[in-house]
């Protein structure tokens, strides 16, 4: 009861030492006071600037709170200058219960807003989680390359079981027929010369009755080698049927194309007397690539020569 009379009576008025009239304390409060208010209109400044750069940032009531409480604290710090040497007591009075009122909303608001800033990821959180990222990145793009290298193994394996005769390893019929049609392409572009050479192993049922259809799988490898080594590495050789291959001889006249078939005959001849497998002959038959010529009529040409020479008693060169 005493304090409300004193309140109204005007004992609890203040007594007029203003700052006890010492310019030390002057100094020490109105200093104070400058650099507080200083501070204080910088940050919402401050925080005027994150808002206009980060174009990312949405309207947010507690920026504009904490901004509001900030600028009138600096306000009141003010106004506490000016009131050293005017008497605007009426008007600091309202900036104080002012920034009282919007301190209350603020700190009302930050409480509300302290749950979801507790859940908020720490720095160290966002950290762990970026390595964690960055790692599980990593072991996805090494295992993207494995899968890819594998796709690219598996593909290699594809196009070979495609285009390569699973016994001999030589290209498969559809592979030649292929190259032949290419290079009777490139033949006719360039102006340049092609021969074809139809190669056949004589009796070859024979060997497959008298020694078994494994002993004749080997003599078709062997032969198959055989043939491979005396060929040059721009040539193209494939097996086109059961004991039937084709050559393709780029750039080649017919004389030197008859040459390589007797050399052929020959390494056949005397290289499998050396082996452990039944002696085994060829018959050949060449042909030069005319004007008028298909792939389908070069291979036709080949296979009649090739039939002739079997005509003629095997184990013999026929050409056109
Ligand atoms: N072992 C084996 N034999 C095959 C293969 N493909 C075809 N043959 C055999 O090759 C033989 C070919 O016989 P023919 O067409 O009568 O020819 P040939 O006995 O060589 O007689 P000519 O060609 O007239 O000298 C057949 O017995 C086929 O079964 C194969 O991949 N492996």
């Amino acid at each position: 009861m005493t304090f409300i009379n004193d309140l109204f009576n005007g004992s609890f008025m203040p007594h007029g030492h203003c700052l006890l009239w010492r310019t030390d304390l002057l100094i020490l409060h109105v200093g104070g006071d400058v650099m507080t208010f200083v501070a204080y209109m910088l940050i919402p400044l401050a925080l005027l600037r994150l808002v206009k750069m980060r174009d990312d940032l949405k309207f947010s009531w507690i920026v504009l709170m904490f901004s509001c409480f900030i600028f009138f604290c600096g306000a009141t710090h003010f106004l506490g200058i000016v009131n050293v040497w005017h008497g605007y007591y009426y008007i600091h009075g309202i900036m104080k219960t002012l920034t009282g009122m919007i301190s209350i909303a603020t700190a009302i608001m930050l409480w509300h807003l302290l749950p979801y800033a507790i859940a908020m990821p720490s720095k160290r959180n966002l950290e762990e989680k970026i390595v964690a990222l960055t790692l599980a990145e990593k072991k996805l793009a090494q295992a993207n390359q494995h899968l890819e290298s594998e796709v690219a193994k598996r593909t290699a394996q594809l196009e070979k079981l495609a285009t390569t005769d699973e016994l001999t390893e030589l290209a498969n019929r559809r592979e030649i027929m292929r190259i032949l049609d290419v290079e009777l392409l490139r033949c006719r572009r360039q102006k340049s010369t092609l021969c074809v050479m139809m190669l056949d192993l004589d009796h070859f049922k024979a060997i497959n009755d008298e020694h078994g259809h494994q002993t004749g799988d080997q003599t078709l490898k062997f032969a198959a080698e055989c043939f491979k080594q005396q060929i040059r590495k721009i040539d193209f050789i494939g097996r086109i049927g059961g004991e039937e291959f084709l050559i393709i001889l780029p750039d080649t006249a017919i004389e030197p194309a008859v040459e390589l078939a007797e050399r052929i005959r020959l390494a056949l001849n005397q290289q499998s007397t050396k082996q452990a497998l039944p002696n085994c002959t060829v018959s050949i038959g060449v042909i030069d690539c005319q004007i008028t010529d298909t792939p389908q009529s070069l291979l036709q040409r080949a296979d009649d020569m090739m039939y002739q020479a079997k005509t003629n008693g095997r184990d013999q060169v026929c050409f056109s």
